[in-house]
């Protein structure tokens, strides 16, 4: 249902968002960067991994979501793109054979308010370069990542410095200017 919220500030949505993800590490950041500023439940489903640009799997990602959770729903993914392969995402060690060891993380979320919508697509993008490990092995290729500017590895990095400028980070800020400027209000909250 498409109606004017009760306050006169924009859509209200059917349900609160929910986010789509199978990883704990993801999730425990977006909840970290969101805290309270957009509500939403989380929910693992069993998507397929799609090959192709990362802006078209991520909006593909949301509309295969929306069609399972019949609602609004918000999905991620992230690549860790490498310079020297054009942008490609890769394995480490196929890096060893270059010398330009630069890279960026890029992070796609999309969101759309219902399976019939079309999802927007938001991308944040932080610069660093590969380099040989070190820190906390717990999430992916944080400890071979090291943003530029930075001396310590994303992996190092206090978890409070990694979120204020993470590619997540940065997706996130413009998600968010997006529900703030749509007012966005939820069905079980509306007076
Ligand atoms: O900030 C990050 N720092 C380090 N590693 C990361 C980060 N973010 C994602 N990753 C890793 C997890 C996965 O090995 C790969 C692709 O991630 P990606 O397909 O988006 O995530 P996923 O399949 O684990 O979860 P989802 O259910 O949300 O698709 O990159
Ligand atoms: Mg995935």
């Amino acid at each position: 249902m498409a109606a004017v919220g009760a306050r006169g500030s924009g859509l209200v949505l059917p349900k609160p968002v929910t986010f789509v993800t199978g990883n704990a590490k993801k999730l425990e950041e977006v909840r970290a960067i969101l805290g309270t500023s957009i509500p939403f439940n989380s929910l693992k489903l069993d998507l397929p991994e799609l090959q192709g640009e990362p802006e078209d799997i991520s909006k593909e990602k949301a509309r295969l979501a929306a069609i399972q959770v019949n609602g609004p729903v918000l999905v991620e993914d992230t690549c860790l793109c490498f310079n020297a392969l054009k942008g490609l995402p890769g394995l480490n060690n196929l890096l060893m054979a270059y010398e330009d060891k630069s890279a960026y993380a890029l992070c796609s979320f999309s969101f759309t308010t219902g399976p019939s919508v079309e999802p927007i697509t938001f991308l944040g993008k932080t610069p660093g370069r590969i380099v040989p490990a070190r820190g906390p092995t717990d999430f992916g290729w944080d400890p071979v990542f090291q943003p530029d500017g930075y001396e310590q590895t994303y992996a190092e990095m206090p978890k409070e410095e990694k979120n204020k400028i993470s590619h997540r980070f940065r997706a996130l800020a413009l998600v968010k200017s997006h529900f703030a400027e749509a007012g966005y209000t939820f069905e079980t909250n509306s007076v």
